[in-house]
């Protein structure tokens, strides 16, 4: 069976060796690896001995600064050839646009692929309550992401993530083309852990996610490829 294209590992764990095992492990299932606070400990040469296995890696930086700043960023994510990295949309469209112009052009330069540019919008912890309570932000959850979708657009960023069930709530102010990131997704009867806004696998694929990130169903399992496997299954 093929690597799941639209399936992404969430490496949401710290040990170099033990990363790089379970992605030798998994690579044959799973076609993206996301690399999160291992790459605070590692760096860029844990990502390149990810890719050089051959498989895609979505760096999970969440980059929020300054357009200047994510210019930086955004050269040296292109040139460590990740396929996938996530800015905040809370940075405005300046910093988003700035970073489309500055991977561009470093993709131009080198005569590479400049990786997709998704943005974060509301983090799936988040909820309507801490929306308008703790970050003061008026107004619906529905509302703000859609707000935050156009904005990513107009930026020129290639998708966004968002929760299963929102994919259809932003279709009508997004390029039909737009790479939707579903981080939060669970399988029937498992708990939702930190998320506040999620949904199944198989409604995350019924509302078109194009990559869906799972980190603990399969990490926290006692056979990683089986349980990377029935994900696979619920998603089809
Ligand atoms: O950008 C992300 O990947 C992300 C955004 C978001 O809003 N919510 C979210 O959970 N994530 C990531 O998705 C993964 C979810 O992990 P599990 O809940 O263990 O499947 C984590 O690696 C999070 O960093």
């Amino acid at each position: 069976m093929p690597a799941d294209d639209r399936l992404c590992l969430a490496l949401d764990m710290s040990g170099r060796d033990e990363i790089l095992a379970l992605v030798d492990e998994l690579k044959e299932h799973v076609g993206w690896f996301k690399v999160n606070s291992a790459f605070t400990l590692h760096g860029p040469d844990l990502v390149r001995e990810i890719l050089a296995r051959d498989v895609k890696v979505f760096l999970d930086l969440k980059l929020h600064d300054i357009p200047n700043t994510l210019a930086g960023y955004a050269r040296a994510v292109t040139r460590l050839g990740v396929h996938l990295v996530t800015l905040h949309t809370a940075g405005g469209i300046e910093m988003m646009r700035t970073a489309a112009a500055s991977a561009d052009a470093q993709a131009a330069e080198l005569g590479t692929a400049r990786p997709k540019l998704v943005g974060v919008t509301l983090l799936t912890s988040v909820d309507q309550q801490v929306l308008n309570d703790e970050l003061n932000v008026p107004g619906s959850v529905e509302d703000e992401l859609r707000s935050r979708a156009a904005l990513a657009a107009k930026a020129g960023l290639d998708g966004m993530v968002c929760a299963p069930p929102e994919i259809p709530l932003v279709r009508g102010v997004v390029p039909d083309d737009f790479f939707f990131v579903t981080p939060g997704a669970r399988s029937p009867g498992q708990s939702d852990d930190d998320h506040r806004r999620t949904g199944t696998h198989a409604e995350a694929v019924a509302a078109g996610s194009s990559l869906l990130v799972v980190g603990r169903r399969i990490l926290d399992a006692p056979d990683r490829v089986a349980a990377a496997l029935e994900v696979t299954a619920e998603m089809s």
